[in-house]
């Protein structure tokens, strides 16, 4: 079999902060070149700890206990902190989750899209402005020049996480991973972002993570999906192939309950807790 782009293979960790309790048991993963897969599961489920790790940015209150992280086969876990560096933001790079904070108030936006460009790809200041201005014209940002000039607080959310996702590709990394970027979206806006992401990963052929609560962004937006509950997979394979014949209890409850962001209106099913005690046992956590 050909590397995968990303392997995880048996990740896990525990949380100092609370007494050493399990955040990820024995997580497995795999994500091809150009692949979107979706990384779902409640609050507390350890996806963003995933998206961390992959980051490079795990809080010292997390501590991995085993398995491995490869990307293009080295393990990300084992890197010095330069050889990371070198990866993180070039190579692998984060659509944030929150638009109002990820870039720098004080920045004029054509600095804070242009310095990697000139620093890390040795573009001239004229070629990185090119670059800078074609981006924006990508994500659909009109009057490209003026938003350069601009400074974040002159833009609406949804202009800055345009701005952030041009970001996200300037550097043409092979693996995006954005973290629940649509949140602190409104519902409209929510879609054409979706889009938006999934046109930018399909010209540049670029992998992703997707990290998301919502089933219904899973459906819109991945090719393949994770499941996790409290840390461990439950459940993972192609989106449509999930979505249409799930084969645990939890998901299959999950997708009952609402609601989603496509179908707001549908009734309501929490998962019942028959579901939980079931999930847990199976985990041996009671
Ligand atoms: N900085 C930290 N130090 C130690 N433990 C942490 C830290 N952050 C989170 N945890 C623990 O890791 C577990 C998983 O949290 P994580 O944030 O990865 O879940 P999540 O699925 O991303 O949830 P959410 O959707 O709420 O962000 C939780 O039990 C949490 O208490």
């Amino acid at each position: 079999m050909t590397e995968p782009l990303l392997s995880i293979t048996g990740l896990s960790a525990v949380s100092d902060r609370e007494n050493g309790a399990p955040i990820l048991r024995d997580v497995s993963l795999r994500l091809e070149r150009g692949e979107v897969r979706g990384l779902v599961g409640e609050s507390g489920a350890g996806k963003s700890t995933i998206a961390k790790a992959l980051l490079g940015i795990l809080p010292r209150t997390v501590r991995v206990t085993g398995g491995a992280i490869r990307f293009e086969g080295q393990d990300l876990l084992t890197l010095k902190p330069k050889q990371l560096s070198d990866i993180m933001g070039s190579e692998i790079s984060l659509i944030p989750q929150d638009p109002q904070t990820a870039l720098n108030p004080g920045r004029r936006i054509e600095a804070q899209l242009t310095d990697g460009l000139r620093m890390r790809r040795g573009l001239s200041r004229q070629a990185a402005h090119d670059k800078a201005l074609k981006l924006l014209e990508e994500v659909h940002i009109r009057d490209p020049e003026r938003v350069l000039k601009a400074y974040p607080h002159e833009l609406s959310g949804g202009m800055r996480q345009r701005v952030l996702i041009a970001a996200a590709f300037a550097l043409e990394p092979k693996l995006v991973v954005a973290d629940e970027p649509t949140t602190a979206l409104d519902v409209t806006v929510q879609k054409q972002i979706l889009r938006l992401i999934r046109g930018m990963q399909k010209t540049h052929g670029t992998g992703m993570i997707f990290v998301t609560h919502d089933l219904g962004v899973v459906a819109q937006i991945c090719d393949t999906v994770t499941l996790l509950y409290a840390g461990k997979v439950i459940e993972e394979g192609p989106t449509a192939q999930v979505l249409a014949a799930p084969k645990h209890a939890y998901t299959k409850a999950l997708l009952a309950a609402g609601p989603r962001y496509d179908r707001p209106t549908a009734g309501l099913e929490p998962v019942p807790q028959a579901i939980f005690d079931q999930l847990r046992a199976e985990m041996g956590i009671m």
